[in-house]
């Protein structure tokens, strides 16, 4: 592989004489890896369940290694959302940032949605998950994700940093920023990525970091936690920019961060606040993964509550399209006992998170609020993809479960008709191996695929 000089000077600047054992390992091949969605299924019933053998990523438990030759995005358990393939290395960010329940969370870079799920995952149905992206198109595929994992306590944005900051002024309990940067972390896995240093580097980088970090410590509570990090190895992009947010913020503090067997301490050059070291670094010759940078921000003060600007009142239209659905979802307990509201705008019905029926987000520039149940259609009530992503097999008794390696999961899949012994009515919940994937409508025995088709198996 060639790397570009001005790189390579950097990186002998940082490793001395261990260069030549970086720049080997850069020829090998770089690990596969996925990160179980412990929302759905635990790392123990995950591990009975897959076929696919795979060994453990040691710095966090739901993280494994897989072999590259097996198809893991073509497996039913993949479309069931019981797992996202993801570079290990990039699994310690969400891991690292202490994400509790009831938490009020923001990814502010988080297309398309590696981290995000994980910390949506962490907040176990509780709280909120504010999952933005300035990139429009790139929060589409985050929100698909965020669905497929079946994560409903979320609002799905794409605007800029600082116009978030307008709705959001130190409303935020946990932020993440995985910044943009210049990549240095994923030349081997992609080695498109040094043309694109080449043109944009560190130097591009570091000042448009540096605002969105800026605009995020503005979002960020009194006694909240920010995590930034990076695929990059430049200080300029890593330690001199988290030297500018203390220069700048003497309310921040660098937090200790957990470390484990291959990572290294944050660089502290000469005339650099030595609490930097606390920084975490993972280098891709001393881990099992590409590299990542991680600083662990906390803001002094105490947490309080955050303010409401709005009323908890819905539409006049809302009393009848809530009782079909109601009737829909007699036997699904959280859609009984949720903190939130359902809103109903034009025929679509949403289950609106409790924390966010509080706040006015008028003018926002957003692609969902909370969960799309389904949609109202004269005077019925069709259930949503997302919604089925949502539920437990046990929540809902019209279910079928067809085994995860079958042919009849993958046509399922595909958007085809399946042919299935027995009688079915009514709206079906399509499993694979008890973990619902889609609807389809029962109608005179047969089964007629409703499965969302942007989401169809190629
Ligand atoms: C490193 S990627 C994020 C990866 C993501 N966190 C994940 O784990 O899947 C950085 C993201 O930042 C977005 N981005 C670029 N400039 C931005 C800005 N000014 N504000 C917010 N996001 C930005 C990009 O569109 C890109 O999706």
């Amino acid at each position: 592989m060639k790397l570009p000089e001005k790189y390579v000077q950097e990186i002998k600047a940082l490793l001395g004489e261990e260069y030549g054992e970086y720049e080997k390992c850069l020829e090998g091949r770089s690990a596969c890896g996925l990160r179980v969605n412990n929302a759905k299924i635990s790392t123990e019933e995950f591990l009975k369940l897959t076929p696919f053998s795979m060994s453990p990523v040691p710095w966090v438990e739901n993280g494994f290694y897989y072999n590259e030759e097996d198809a893991l995005t073509k497996h039913p358990h993949y479309h069931a959302g019981l797992y996202y393939i993801q570079e290990p290395s990039a699994m310690i960010p969400a891991s690292r940032l202490p994400v509790e329940h009831g938490d009020k969370v923001l990814d502010l870079c988080a297309a398309p949605g590696g981290k995000a799920t994980e910390l949506a995952a962490k907040l176990g149905g509780t709280g909120l998950l504010v999952a933005n992206d300035i990139s429009n198109s790139r929060a589409k595929g985050l929100l698909k994700n965020l669905e497929m994992a079946g994560h409903r306590n979320i609002l799905v944005t794409s605007e800029a940093p600082k116009q978030l900051l307008n709705y959001f002024p130190e409303y935020f309990d946990k932020i993440l920023v995985d910044a943009p940067c210049s990549g240095e972390g994923m030349f081997r896995r992609d080695p498109s990525m040094i043309k694109s240093y080449e043109e944009k580097g560190p130097e591009i980088y570091a000042p448009l970091q540096q605002e969105i970090l800026s605009a995020a410590i503005k979002m960020l509570k009194p006694g909240g936690m920010l995590l930034y990090s990076t695929c990059t190895f430049s200080t300029l992009e890593n330690e001199k920019n988290i030297q500018k947010v203390l220069d700048d913020n003497p309310e921040m503090e660098i937090a200790d961060i957990r470390k484990g067997d291959g990572f290294s301490d944050g660089i502290a050059e000469p005339g650099m606040d030595e609490r930097l070291s606390r920084c975490l670094r993972i280098w891709p010759h001393r881990a099992g993964g590409e590299g990542h940078f991680a600083a662990l921000l906390l803001k002094a003060g105490s947490a309080g509550t955050s303010k409401s600007n709005r009323s908890r009142e819905g539409s006049s239209s809302q009393g009848k399209a809530e009782a079909s659905f109601l009737a829909f979802a007699e036997d699904i307990p959280w859609l009984r006992e949720h903190d939130g509201k359902i809103d109903v705008r034009d025929e679509n019905l949403y289950l609106i998170p409790g924390p966010l029926c509080d706040i006015s987000i008028r003018g926002l520039r957003f692609l969902r609020t909370g969960l799309l149940l389904g949609t109202q259609k004269k005077g019925r009530f069709e259930p949503s993809q997302a919604l089925a992503m949502c539920l437990r097999q046990e929540e809902y008794p019209n279910c079928v479960s067809l085994a995860g390696d079958s042919i009849e999961a993958r046509k399922y899949l595909k958007g085809e008709t399946v042919q299935l012994p027995g009688m079915y009515s009514g709206w079906v919940l399509v499993c694979a191996d008890g973990y619902p994937l889609g609807w389809a409508k029962g109608m005179q025995g047969a089964l007629k695929n409703k499965y969302y088709p942007g989401w169809r198996m190629q």
